[in-house]
């Protein structure tokens, strides 16, 4: 048909993971077009990642001042809340992509904005601003449309107005009140974020600690500092039923309380963006993951065409993790256009997305802060590791020096058969930057008796490595 258009690579959604699957595509030598139906940059630009960051970083900056002598006595106010708000807007770019498009377009990336589906074997029909265009793929399609807020059942809630991640992260003004639900890793950022910014947060969380995936002392470090900032924790249990009341949202909780909030920020999870994207044109299920394997084909499906990443699959979801999945996507597809066969590749090799089993890394970006890489000591007993746990204090001369009675905690879980690390986990104000050191130690596989060798400098929070090793027995 004369009007399809084609490309080697055909990439369904913009967000960082479709950006990086269609550029490194690019880079190999194909060409490939990425298509968007809302903003290219995606969620984590203009409604997640970037925004909420910028939101928690400036109350961060002002409690790292109030920590340490000298600097506490210099500091009188409180956080100015519309300057936090305008610099919070320009890190989204005032919510406009153009620079993002640029980005794509100077990467040598083709763009085109729409609503993309698949209509079969190789096949993408596209509507949206120029009009209705059918697409063919030569090599690929790559599925990143990411993933959608998921509404929990809760009697009442179709009846009151309520924020999702976007409302929570993209607000104008500080509100009075605002009632959580959900203690995850949104649910915490936001309900500290603004409750350092003035409001009167309510946070529910159906556990016995936020953020329940995470090592426990985790979640007891972070619920002391967000208790710390006023927010009003009601943890093991659940909101039952939702009203509205004088324009603000009353909740009624299954330990038999209520509570109330000029806004109701649900914060349930996230479920994959896949209800409209023709997954039935290919003997998919709409709405479920996308099954891939490791190298982000998508299971299901003939071989060797179809592939996903990012928040749309059953991997995690988090940018940097989307991102590189979607780079080993870029490079098995070159290769296998080069007529190479990829089928046997190794673990770690270039066209295996092996950190996404064994080293994903997350800093949850809370004060403390929760810094982990790889598997909690539940996860590696349950998975059959044959493992050694290691608690401290987070007590260095580095981190006294960072703050005067700094908090924190270290975990780091040991496979004894090989005696290299499977999981570390770091809680504590601003340490978020020291987390790289341990996923270099977990994806590397680095013996412990190697690392005993990699000496951090003197006085800086790193020591902690040292304490952890002499303690293990080095
Ligand atoms: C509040 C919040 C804070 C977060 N903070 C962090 C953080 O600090 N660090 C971190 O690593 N992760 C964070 N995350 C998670 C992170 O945002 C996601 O993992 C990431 O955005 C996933 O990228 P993606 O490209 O898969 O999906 P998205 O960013 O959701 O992008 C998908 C894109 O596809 C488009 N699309 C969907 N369907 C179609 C279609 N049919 N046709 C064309 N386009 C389509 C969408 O419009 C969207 O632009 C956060 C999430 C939230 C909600
Ligand atoms: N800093 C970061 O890396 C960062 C920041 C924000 C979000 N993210 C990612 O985005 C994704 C979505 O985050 P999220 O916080 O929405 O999901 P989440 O899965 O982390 O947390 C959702 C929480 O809601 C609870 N919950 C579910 N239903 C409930 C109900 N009916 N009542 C009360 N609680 C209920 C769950 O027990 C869970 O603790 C996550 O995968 C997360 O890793 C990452």
């Amino acid at each position: 048909m004369s009007d399809v258009r084609e490309y080697d690579v055909v990439v369904l959604g913009a967000g960082p993971v479709g950006e990086n699957a269609a550029a490194r595509s690019v880079a190999g030598g194909l060409s490939a077009l990425l298509i968007e139906s809302e903003r290219f940059g995606g969620e984590c630009s203009y409604w997640a990642c970037m925004p909420s960051k910028a939101l928690l970083r400036s109350g961060h900056a002002l409690a790292a001042a109030r920590r340490v002598g000298g600097s506490r006595e210099a500091v009188t106010g409180d956080l100015d809340a519309s300057a936090v708000l305008r610099r919070r807007n320009s890190f989204t770019s005032e919510w406009d992509d153009s620079a993002q498009v640029s980005w794509a377009q100077n990467a040598g990336v083709e763009v085109l904005r729409g609503h993309g589906r698949l209509t079969g074997h190789r096949q993408v029909d596209v509507d949206g601003a120029e009009g209705h265009v059918r697409v063919s793929a030569r090599r690929a399609v790559v599925i990143c449309t990411g993933s959608v807020p998921r509404v929990p059942p809760i009697d009442g809630l179709d009846g009151v107005e309520t924020w999702g991640s976007r409302e929570g992260t993209s607000a104008q003004h500080v509100p009075r009140s605002l009632l959580v639900v959900g203690a995850g890793v949104v649910g915490t950022e936001l309900a500290q974020a603004w409750a350092r910014l003035g409001s009167a947060v309510t946070l529910v969380g159906r556990s016995e600690r936020p953020l329940p995936s995470t090592e426990p002392v985790a979640g007891d470090l972070v619920a002391e500092g967000l208790r710390a900032d006023g927010v009003d924790l009601r943890l093991s249990t659940d909101v039952t039923a939702v009203s509205g009341e004088d324009g603000a949202v009353r909740a009624r909780l299954s330990d038999g309380t209520e509570v109330r909030g000029d806004h109701l920020l649900v914060a349930t999870g996230r479920r994959p963006g896949t209800d409209d994207v023709g997954l039935e044109t290919v003997g998919l299920s709409p709405g479920d993951p996308l099954q891939v394997d490791e190298h982000g084909q998508v299971r299901g499906v003939d071989a060797g065409w179809l592939y996903a990443a990012g928040d749309s699959t059953d991997q995690p979801q988090l940018t940097h993790q989307g991102k590189y999945a979607a780079r080993v996507i870029g490079d098995v597809i070159v290769a296998r256009s080069a007529g190479r066969n990829i089928v046997d590749s190794p673990e770690w090799s270039r066209f295996t997305a092996t950190a996404n089993e064994h080293a994903v890394p997350q800093v949850v970006f809370t004060d403390p802060a929760v810094c982990a890489v790889g598997r909690t000591a539940e996860r590696a007993e349950r998975e059959g590791y044959r493992t050694a746990v290691v608690d401290l204090d987070f007590g260095v001369a580095g981190s006294a020096l960072q703050a005067d009675d700094f908090r924190g905690a270290a975990r780091m879980v040991v496979d004894e058969d090989r005696e290299v690390l499977v999981g570390v986990t770091f809680v504590g104000p601003d340490l978020a930057e020291l987390l790289h050191s341990a996923t270099i130690a977990v994806a590397g596989e680095v013996p412990l008796r190697r690392l005993w060798h990699a000496v951090p400098s003197f006085p800086t929070a790193s020591e902690i490595w040292l304490r952890l090793l002499e303690e293990y027995g080095l």
